[in-house]
């Protein structure tokens, strides 16, 4: 797989892919303090639920670096507003807040502030590698529940540069390709921002997927003229029901899939889970300015005084979702035991290992 990795750290300093530039340019951009970081998530320059908490987490721990205490208590309480500040910056996928508060729970583990600046570097590096091995998983299992269906319909991009590699809607494609599987992908272009049409098209073509690209309107025609086998998505945070918030048009797609009769897939690690919510109506759903959609590369295409609702996210109610595939393996129906029970497992076993 030769995709430019979306995040790369040296020990030293953080450089992230800027996906804005994509898919004609590769430019990478150093990260240097928490405002870098904040701006860089806001204007998805950094994007996708796993990428978002990874940068997030180098971003808090570069920042510690540079406070100028020796006292642990105001350390942390400079780490509580920084981390704060951090994750607000898109209120919809749960792993931003969830890195951030690894990172402010290993810091308790120690009692001084150099041990504690050194801690938050790690804490950053084990996230970044952790997740760069469930999406590997991901692909596995997706691999695996996708059978001998070839002809498979996304939307968005859930893919290596949303994640620390390979992906997690993705992923099944970038490894059947390394296997000899080969995959006939449809990629929703994904209005208003366009990350199917500008990022899953020149993903998959770096890896040599065979990848089709369709307006989000024409996924209905297309999954009856193509003979679309199964739809696979990403999320921004799953509740304990499997209610499940993605990108905005992904609703369409699951309701599409039932009225279709095909399977409706999620795949998202388990940093993607948010057990703290019952169901999806908990869900913050992030709305972004009226611009991005009454302009195409700044250009208007709609009166300036018009009316805009711009949701960045939508959220599919369990019932519509055939099958979450996440690192510790695939969760079916139904979901209030199921997802538990996996999670409640995959903390025990971890906690097993660790003694
Ligand atoms: C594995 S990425 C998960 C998720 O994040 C994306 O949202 P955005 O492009 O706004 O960051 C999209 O919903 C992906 O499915």
């Amino acid at each position: 797989m030769s995709i430019p990795l979306s995040i790369k750290w040296d020990g030293k300093q953080l450089v992230v892919l800027d996906q804005q530039k994509l898919p004609h340019e590769i430019v990478y951009i150093k990260l240097e303090a928490l405002k870098d970081v904040y701006e860089a998530i806001i204007t998805l320059k950094v994007r996708g639920a796993p990428a978002i908490g990874i940068t997030a987490a180098y971003g808090l721990a570069i920042e510690a670096q540079g406070y100028k205490t020796n006292s642990m208590i105001d350390f942390l309480a400079l780490l509580k507003k920084d981390a704060t500040y951090l994750g607000e910056s898109r209120p919809t996928a749960v792993n931003l807040v969830w890195a951030l508060d690894r990172l402010l729970t290993v810091v308790s583990l120690v009692d001084s502030v150099s041990d504690a600046k050194q801690i938050l570097i790690e804490e950053a590096i084990v996230i970044h590698k952790e997740d760069e091995e469930s999406c590997r998983n991901i692909g596995e299992f997706g691999l695996s529940l996708l059978g001998d269906k070839t002809k498979v319909m996304t939307i968005c991009n859930a893919g290596s540069i949303a994640t620390a590699k390979y992906g997690t809607a993705l992923a099944p494609f970038h490894l059947g390709k390394e296997l000899g599987k080969e995959f006939e992908v449809f990629a929703c272009e994904t209005r208003p921002l366009f990350q199917g049409g500008r990022l899953t098209v020149w993903e998959l073509q770096q890896s040599g997927v065979d990848v089709t690209l369709i307006t989000d309107s024409m996924a209905a025609h297309t999954i009856s003229a193509k003979g679309i086998e199964a739809i696979i998505v990403g999320a921004d945070r799953i509740a304990k029901n499997g209610d499940t918030a993605n990108k905005i048009g992904t609703l369409n797609l699951a309701i599409l899939a039932f009225v279709y009769g095909i399977p409706f897939y999620v795949a998202a690690p388990s940093s993607t889970f948010d057990l703290s919510i019952n169901n999806g109506v908990e869900i913050p759903i992030e709305e972004r300015k009226a611009e991005e959609i009454t302009h195409i590369n700044g250009k208007s295409i709609a009166l300036s005084n018009t009316k805009v609702f711009n949701p960045a996210f939508d959220v599919t109610p369990a019932k519509y979702i055939t099958a979450i595939i996440t690192e510790k393996g695939i969760i079916y129906p139904d979901y209030c035991d199921n997802i538990s029970a996996q999670l409640a497992n995959s903390i025990e076993k971890e906690k097993n290992n660790e003694n």
